[in-house]
């Protein structure tokens, strides 16, 4: 299971799939940080060949992880999703309020780096609770308890809550 890395002095998102969530708003995080790396820069928010990069990557290591390669490239879809629905609020909310946009500017390339490594430890979480997920009480309920928990501890605001969502609106089977 992949250490967490996001919680704060109070805790974890509670439940077994607590570790899985915490991993998915640290992800939803990365993206604070691709959208102060494109700001004003011109660069689009939707980059289709990095996506497409992403995706191979995923496809690549699901089956050495042992997971189904294409559900895991259905959840990533909503990773991907989510860091736009992240990034085009944040452009928005920038845009509106400059004095709220960043004072700097951090670089794509090692921001991608921790996303890649992301992909490694979101795969062997999918991996770790694949059967718990497959069941349908327990799972909605426990995704329930994790979002809810995860949100409250690690300060998500409503467009964070509203990316969070969707990056998890696959991971019961
Ligand atoms: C995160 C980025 O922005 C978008 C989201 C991506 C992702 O979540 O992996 C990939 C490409 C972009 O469409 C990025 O450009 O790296």
């Amino acid at each position: 299971a992949s250490a967490r890395t996001t919680a704060g002095p109070l805790g974890a998102p509670l439940g077994r799939l607590g570790p899985l969530t915490d991993l998915v708003i640290e992800r939803i995080r990365v993206g604070d940080d691709v959208a102060a790396a494109k700001f004003g820069t011109g660069a689009p928010i939707e980059d289709p060949v990095r996506e497409g990069q992403v995706l191979d990557q995923v496809r690549a290591q699901a089956g050495a992880a042992g997971l189904d390669p294409e559900a895991a490239v259905a959840f990533f879809r909503d990773q991907i999703t989510a860091s736009k629905i992240t990034q085009r609020g944040l452009f928005a909310r920038w845009t509106a309020h400059p004095g709220e946009a960043p004072a700097t500017r951090p670089d794509l390339g090692p921001i991608r780096a921790r996303l890649d490594r992301l992909t490694r430890a979101l795969l062997d979480e999918l991996k770790d609770t694949e059967r718990w997920r497959a069941e349908p009480v327990g799972c909605a309920a426990g995704l329930a308890l994790a979002g809810a928990s995860g949100a409250a501890l690690e300060h998500l605001d409503v467009l964070h809550r509203r990316a969070l969502r969707t990056a998890t609106r696959s991971v019961c089977h």
